[in-house]
């Protein structure tokens, strides 16, 4: 991923933060979301985020008819447009991996900080253990820490990064990564074949250096979740986010319809959402979603993100496929859009609206 430019007087402040001890009842001033309460996490409905059993969604087999593949695919695309996201199951990841997986960031988490210093992000870089770069004096601080960690190209991975312990934790980070990109490369086929498309249309886009990484998130207990959020209101910068959520605490909220709601846990499904560059590559049928992570007052939640982004060096922009008289093109070719997408984070801007024509 890009560099970071963390002005220097900044960067000794995110040093400080990540000393905070983030969990005690009196709240740093940082740590408030503005514009008041976030609301009793309850009080948000359930989202009904259809669920798409990727075992049909590609194969017509013994077990699986035509008819069945052509109404997983419609579901798929429906809810790619409409929520922007669904729950995957039928991946065939066995349950005992994802416990293992997730086992494996909560005892990562739990190492005494002086351990997971070790691997502490660089005020310059995005990798490593801490808080998400701090950019300015205004910036809400999130309240997480979060590991991340290159996983694609190779050559891209800083294994000085890679936590040591637990001991199996590269291991099976790197086995975790030859199953997501195996989802990842099914979704994308998927996801071509849902709008008519030839099969490796949105595949080609990537081109030769897709990027991916991953985000292991922990958001501590805090006392007040009324008033901080575990990860604000963002869309993702990624082309597609498969995500594993947490097996036991819900904190993940989606925005419909200018209302938030709370993403229900499946057990061993992940969640999927479409990230900004497939938005633009779908010419704007597939939909980004706003999502964001609430507080929890009495357990501590864990979420694994991996995100698979087009190589920046390649030109991306709506498939030709999907424009027309009706829809014409809604984006204009760009190359590098997470650079885009930071310097409109920078000042404020929405990354889309931008590079929208
Ligand atoms: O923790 C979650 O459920 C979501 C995390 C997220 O949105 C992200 O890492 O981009
Ligand atoms: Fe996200």
């Amino acid at each position: 991923m890009d560099r970071i430019q963390e002005p220097s007087s900044l960067s000794s402040l995110s040093q400080n933060v990540q000393k905070l001890s983030i969990d005690t009842d009196d709240l740093p001033p940082r740590y408030i979301v503005k514009g008041g309460s976030v609301g009793p996490v309850e009080s948000f409905p359930l989202a009904q985020i259809p669920i798409v059993d990727l075992n049909l969604l590609l194969s017509v087999s013994l077990t699986c008819s035509g008819k069945e593949q052509e109404d997983e695919l419609e579901k798929l695309k429906s809810a790619l447009g409409e929520w922007g996201c669904f729950q995957a199951i039928g991946h065939g990841i066995p349950t005992s991996f994802l416990k293992k997986v997730r086992v494996m960031a909560k005892e990562f988490f739990a190492l005494p900080t002086e351990e997971k210093q070790k691997y502490a992000r660089d005020p310059a870089d995005i990798e490593g253990y801490g808080t998400d770069p701090i950019l300015s004096d205004e910036q809400v601080l999130d309240w997480s820490k979060r590991l991340f960690l290159n996983l694609l190209p190779l050559d891209s991975r800083k294994l000085k990064l890679w936590p040591e312990t637990p001991e199996e934790f590269r291991e099976v980070l790197d086995l975790f990564f030859k199953e997501v990109k195996s989802v990842i490369d099914l979704l994308q086929k998927a996801m071509a074949k849902s709008l008519d498309l030839e099969e490796n249309c949105f595949s080609k886009k990537y081109g030769d250096q897709a990027f991916m990484a991953t985000r292991f998130n922990h958001y501590p207990p805090c006392s007040r979740p009324d008033l901080v959020l575990g990860a604000k209101a963002h869309s993702d910068g990624s082309g597609i986010t498969v995500l594993l959520q947490d097996e036991e605490v819900e904190g993940l909220q989606v925005l419909k319809d200018d209302q938030w709601f709370r993403v229900p846990i499946v057990p061993d499904a992940f969640v999927v959402n479409v990230g900004d560059q497939m938005q633009i590559m779908s010419n704007g049928i597939f939909k980004s979603p706003l999502h964001r992570v609430t507080a929890n007052s009495q357990s501590e939640r864990i979420s694994v993100a991996v995100f698979y982004l087009p190589d920046t060096r390649t030109e991306i922009e709506p498939d030709e496929g999907l424009i027309s008289e009706e829809r014409p093109q809604m984006y204009r070719k760009l190359e590098n859009y997470a650079a885009i997408n930071f310097e409109c984070f920078q000042s404020g801007k929405i990354a889309l609206d931008t590079v929208r024509l």
